[in-house]
């Protein structure tokens, strides 16, 4: 059941249209050619993935090896196979990480301190990528926390934002979770069920669940990103089987995250 579904909203104006130099993905469709036609070059798709060297919690998780891989040799793996990008990233600060992605089949984009903080946000370092890459019209901003991504997930995501016209399109897993309001220390307050009526407690196969990001990927086209977005025009939701949405943060999921890959 790799069930895709699409959420559209308000479409953001002012796309750039400006020109592509990259070569072209393995996988592209080109536009209609033929006597008296131009043939247009296909909007430059690159993969990108943040891996500074000062991660929190696991130190340098990023090459830490996963059921004997670099973690993020698996989602450069999946990049690489899915043939759609015509250019795959890593942006890091940090020498080893840097041999590990070469060694991948990756480019390398060298940041800056400045967006390699504890504080840098995803879109700080992105910013700052596309600043370096004129070439680069969407950015596929995959994380590397998330190993179990297929390159079928890439692909189709690709043909979302190519052909279907999407701005932004990112991963989401379904959960069947009941959420309560949470009752902070010290204040006496009475808790409120925030997704179901406790009379009428649905069963799972009754109720669709909840929509949660899971953390994969984010597709974002540049206007989009110069407005501050990684999110927003006429976006999207790509729903990922519960499975492949395993999210690295903490030592404990790894031994979780080591069984998902192998399986
Ligand atoms: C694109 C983006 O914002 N990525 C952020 C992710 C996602 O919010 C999370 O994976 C969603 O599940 O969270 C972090 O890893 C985190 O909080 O440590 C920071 C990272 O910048």
């Amino acid at each position: 059941m790799d069930s895709v579904e699409k959420g559209a909203a308000t479409t953001v104006s002012n796309p750039r249209g400006r020109p592509s130099r990259g070569r072209p993905p393995k996988l592209q469709r080109n536009s209609r050619g033929g006597p008296g036609r131009s043939v247009e070059k296909p909007p430059h798709l690159a993969a990108l993935i943040l891996a500074r060297g000062g991660s929190k919690g696991i130190p340098l998780k990023n090459i830490k090896h996963l059921a004997g891989v670099p973690l993020i040799g698996w989602v450069l793996r999946a990049a690489l196979d899915s043939g759609v990008f015509q250019s795959v990233w890593v942006s890091t600060d940090h020498d080893e990480i840097e041999n590990v992605a070469k060694q991948f089949g990756a480019q390398v984009h060298r940041r800056s301190s400045e967006v390699s903080k504890d504080s840098s946000t995803s879109l700080d370092a992105i910013v700052e990528f596309l600043s370096y890459h004129n070439e680069v019209d969407i950015v596929g901003n995959i994380q590397a926390t998330s190993p179990c991504l297929h390159p079928t997930d890439l692909q189709k995501v690709a043909e979302m934002i190519r052909e279907e016209g999407y701005d932004s399109v990112f991963s989401v897993v379904r959960r069947h979770q009941f959420r309560w309001s949470e009752i902070q220390k010290g204040v006496r307050e009475v808790t409120e069920p925030l997704n179901l009526n406790p009379a009428k407690r649905p069963r799972r196969q009754d109720w669709d669940g909840e929509l949660y990001e899971n953390g994969s990927f984010y597709f974002a086209k540049r206007h989009l990103i110069d407005m501050g977005y990684l999110q927003g025009g006429k976006m999207a939701y790509y729903e990922m089987r519960a499975e492949h949405s395993v999210d690295i943060d903490v030592d404990i999921d790894w031994p979780i995250a080591e069984q998902r890959v192998l399986r």
